[in-house]
């Protein structure tokens, strides 16, 4: 419930006042409601198909001696035009509410989705690291739409509450004692009925539990599909979509089966209080016929109110693990946010390095609670305007000392310091990333044209500069070629096109940036000899006016470099130039050297 109670107050937060027009549009509706319910005596009595004093009946009978002071006759035609009236009207107020109330549930949809979306993209890199991108999906399309679903269930039952407690008083105007029987059935009702609400938060609970399976499952398989179908792994995930499908269907059959089977109960449970009501009222309370008339029209239109109330907190039980979820990634999120995007619209804007990058004392593990260190005491230095090449067998953690130098994680002990000062604030992160062209190992485009991929990173960037920057990344060719050119759209994170195309239009994309600092991790790993010789020379001009960071496995290619550190297991073994690294006799750069040459050769 605390899950719930946290939405709804953002929903206050949201909707304020609205809020509370709507609930005061209810309150009328009802009382309207009410009013028309007692119309229908008077009514039926002129019509004369009852011979009724209408003195045994309060509130009508007051209304009689106010109509009789005006001296106004209650003819049948008036009768029938004041319930027109009353009634029309109520059905006017019932459709604003519809809208107020549709109103106020979409725009606190809305703003919880941005707000979801905006805490996720503010977070940490770490964050992601450690949770499954199919969560986020999850979250987002899944649990929304049922915390959505959940909160109109609420106002729904905050509204049939106010209705009932409205009813339940015009009753007990009319008849106390009977009422109170009533309510203590209704009472004893409600206790019956936790059962049921336990039972719907437990396959709520499953719920929430197989739409995250399968929304990862599908992810992986979708992502995974060319390993699937090289490795005739079709039939096996087929099988398991068949099984979790299976599952899903008897959750929701399970559902269905505790919701129906309540209902039932309490039709049946209602039809027998009405009938013992009835009883009740005529042969031991002698409740004169034009009250229990009203009584009874009263209860027959509340009675189902009341099980509404019920069914609605059953589906709300069935909707909390959702509030939980989502809940529990607001908190993640806000535990690990990096930026809020507050500052002056000039605050972080991407500078030119002076001085360099430098690491002190930097220790860092993925997992606090683990031994092992990705990064220990490392101790470097990038010059600015220089190459670095950063080398190392893999795992050795040349990756995550690049995502340290962007600030993408930071160290657990040591500093990070941006020409000399510790990389700290909000600021100075987004001044650094807005400084730095990055390529990664696995680079990513988006399903758009190769345009509107490049001027992701400048929105006015002109045609001229885009090729441009395809030219520096030895991919002008094959754009030309293609047979849209630069409007040519590349599907799924660039599927259309090979590994080093992709790789040369992620670097043309960083290129294109104009950057202080130019990353690059395994960024030429896919291309043959002819277009990485291109794209080293590229390189080579722009030495001296910038800072380039290579990762590289293939040594050949960081030839130029001014500046090489060998990594192995986390930690700096060697650090210096190219040619002095490689004469050093025992280094284990030499000896990387060796495998590859004798590869090679
Ligand atoms: N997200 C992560 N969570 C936990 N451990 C990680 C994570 N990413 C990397 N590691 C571990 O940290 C160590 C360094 O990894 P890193 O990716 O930096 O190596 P690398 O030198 O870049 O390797 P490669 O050349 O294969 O890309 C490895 O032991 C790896 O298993």
């Amino acid at each position: 419930m605390r899950d719930l109670f946290y939405f709804i107050r953002k929903m206050h937060r949201d909707s304020g006042f609205r809020l509370y027009l709507n609930m005061f549009t209810t309150f009328v509706i009802s009382c309207l409601d009410g009013i028309g319910i007692y119309l229908i005596v008077p009514m039926l009595s002129i019509i004369g198909v009852f011979q009724m004093n209408m003195d045994e009946v309060p509130l009508v009978s007051t209304l009689f001696e106010i109509v009789d002071s005006w001296s106004i006759e209650l003819t049948l035609p008036l009768v029938l035009a004041i319930y027109v009236l009353i009634v029309g009207g109520q059905a006017l107020l019932q459709r604003s509410q519809m809208v107020l109330g549709s109103r106020i549930l979409q725009s606190y949809v809305r703003s919880l989705r941005s707000e979801t979306y905006r805490g996720l993209l503010l977070a940490k890199w770490e964050f992601f690291l450690r949770k499954r991108k199919s969560d986020f999906h999850h979250v987002m399309v899944n649990e929304l739409g049922r915390v959505s679903y959940g909160s109109s269930l609420f106002l729904q039952m905050v509204t049939g509450i106010i209705f009932t407690v409205i009813q339940i008083g015009l009753a007990f105007w009319l008849s106390p004692l009977l009422t109170a029987v009533v309510i203590a059935s209704g009472g004893m009702l409600a206790l019956f009925a936790r059962k049921f609400v336990k039972k719907a938060g437990h396959i709520g609970d499953k719920t929430s539990e197989l739409s995250q399976s399968y929304f990862a499952g599908i992810n992986d398989h979708f992502n995974g599909i060319k390993d699937i179908k090289s490795n005739r792994l079709e039939r096996s995930h087929i099988h398991w979509f068949g099984g979790m499908s299976k599952q899903l269907e008897s959750n929701v059959v399970q559902l269905v089966r505790v919701n129906s089977l309540s209902q039932f109960i309490y039709r049946i449970f209602s039809i027998t209080l009405i009938a013992g009501f009835v009883y009740l009222a005529l042969e031991v309370f002698h409740t004169p016929a034009e009250q229990l008339i009203l009584v009874v029209l009263i209860f027959s239109r509340l009675w189902p109110r009341f099980i509404g109330i019920q069914s609605n907190f059953e589906q709300l039980a069935t909707n909390l693990p959702a509030f939980k979820a989502m809940r529990k990634l607001h908190q993640e999120y806000e535990q690990e946010q990096e930026l809020t995007l507050s500052d002056s619209p000039d605050g972080g804007k991407p500078f030119q390095l002076q001085d360099g990058i430098e690491c002190r004392q930097v220790h860092y593990r993925y997992d606090p609670k683990e031994p092992a260190f990705a990064l220990r005491d490392i101790n470097v230095f990038i010059p600015a305007n220089r190459m670095t090449a950063i080398v190392g067998s893999s795992g050795a953690g040349k990756s995550t000392l690049i995502d340290m130098l962007m600030g993408l994680i930071g160290p657990e002990r040591g500093q990070v310091l941006i020409d000399g000062v510790t990389l700290r604030e909000e600021k100075q992160l987004l001044a650094l990333r807005g400084s730095i062209g990055y390529v990664a190992q696995d680079p990513f485009l988006f399903n758009a044209s190769i345009r509107d991929n490049l001027k992701l990173v400048d929105p006015h960037a002109e045609d001229a500069e885009l090729w441009n920057a395809l030219k520096f990344s030895a991919s002008d060719e094959f754009v030309r070629m293609l047979p849209q050119g630069l409007d040519t759209v590349i599907g799924d994170r660039g599927i259309r096109l090979s590994g080093g195309e992709r790789q040369r239009i992620v670097l043309a994309r960083a290129i294109l940036k104009r950057p202080s600092i130019l990353v690059l991790d395994e960024a030429t790993s896919a291309l043959d000899s002819e277009n990485e010789r291109r794209i080293q020379e590229a390189l080579d001009r722009l030495k001296g006016s910038m800072t380039i960071i290579v990762i590289a496995h293939r040594l050949s290619t960081i030839r130029n470099a001014d500046q090489v550190i060998v990594i192995e297991q986390g930690e700096v073994i060697q650090q210096g130039g190219y040619k002095q690294l490689s004469q050093e006799a025992k280094g284990k750069f030499k000896q990387l050297l060796s495998y590859q040459t004798g590869m090679n050769g």
